[in-house]
């Protein structure tokens, strides 16, 4: 599957129910965003803006510096520049900090407590936002914002499963589900559908949709037809650096994006359809 292929597909995302959002979020706006390995730069002066209610992919050739990026965003690679969170500056304060200032993100490979039930991993969750005597004492019923993450991700049939007996997309909505009971109003999600079924990816992508209502969603991702069908916003990241940012058919008709995707050029016959 390439740039151009997904050009033809349908964009058709149901409007639904909007979840329970937390308030005052005003999206997330990078500027300068820089991070060197030693001599070598792997995001280099990127500026981003990512609106509320609209579910933004970061999409680019491997290598182009899309989990960097994020891995600055959240605190895990050491990076100069700004990152504003409404309106407050947010790059390099402490991780654990930052999930409580509303800014979560999951991983490529799932980071549960595989010998641990659902329900067990969202309490640890949402563990952070309680206080040390909170945590203490005994808890005679589920926290209600456990109780709504587990409506808004289907996951209620199985919260007495320990999470590693589930499937890769049932773990993904766990870790969705564990950011939306820690509150957070920016989720930066890598790679969610990588290795899930045509179904799962479905759920996942209606998911998002319903989750943006007043939420910032930005999705690593390479997976170009479900880029096509659910991305809101598009920035496509090249050699450390925005090459081309926009709705899905700007992007998807960009020439430079198409040149290093499909194109005659050195770096496209590197890189071209890695994508697919
Ligand atoms: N810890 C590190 N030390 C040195 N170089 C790194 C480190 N982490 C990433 N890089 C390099 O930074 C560049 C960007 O990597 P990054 O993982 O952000 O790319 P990506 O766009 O997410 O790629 P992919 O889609 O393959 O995951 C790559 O050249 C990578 O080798």
């Amino acid at each position: 599957m390439s740039v151009t292929d997904i050009d033809s597909r349908p964009t058709a995302v149901a409007d639904q129910t909007p979840l329970t959002t937390p308030a005052g979020n005003t999206g997330l706006a990078v500027r300068d965003l820089t991070v060197r390995f030693g001599p070598f730069t792997a995001v280099d002066g990127v500026d981003l803006d990512f609106a509320p209610d609209t579910v933004h992919f970061l999409i680019g050739p491997n290598g182009a510096g899309k989990t960097t990026c994020v891995d600055a965003i959240t605190g895990l690679s050491k990076a100069t520049g700004s990152v504003r969170l409404d309106g407050q500056e947010v790059l390099g304060i402490p991780v654990r900090k930052l999930a409580r200032q509303g800014i979560g993100r999951t991983f490529q490979t799932a980071t549960l407590f595989e010998n641990l039930t659902v329900l067990q991993n969202l309490d640890i969750a949402a563990g952070m936002h309680r206080s040390r005597w909170s945590l203490l004492g005994a808890r005679s019923r589920i926290d209600p914002a456990i109780d709504e993450a587990l409506e808004d991700t289907g996951l209620g049939h199985v919260i007495d499963r320990p999470a590693g007996i589930l499937s890769h997309g049932q773990k993904q909505w766990v870790e969705i589900a564990m950011l939306l009971v820690q509150r957070a109003k920016v989720l930066l999600l890598d790679e969610p559908v990588a290795g899930m079924s045509h179904d799962e990816r479905q759920a996942t992508g209606e998911l998002l949709h319903r989750l943006k209502r007043e939420r910032t969603v930005i999705v690593v991702e390479h997976d170009m037809d479900f880029m096509r069908q659910f991305a809101s916003e598009v920035t496509v990241l090249h050699q450390g650096k925005v090459l081309s940012a926009g709705s899905v058919d700007a992007v998807t008709s960009d020439p430079r994006v198409q040149q290093v995707y499909l194109g005659s050029g050195p770096d496209a016959e590197a890189e071209g359809n890695q994508t697919a």
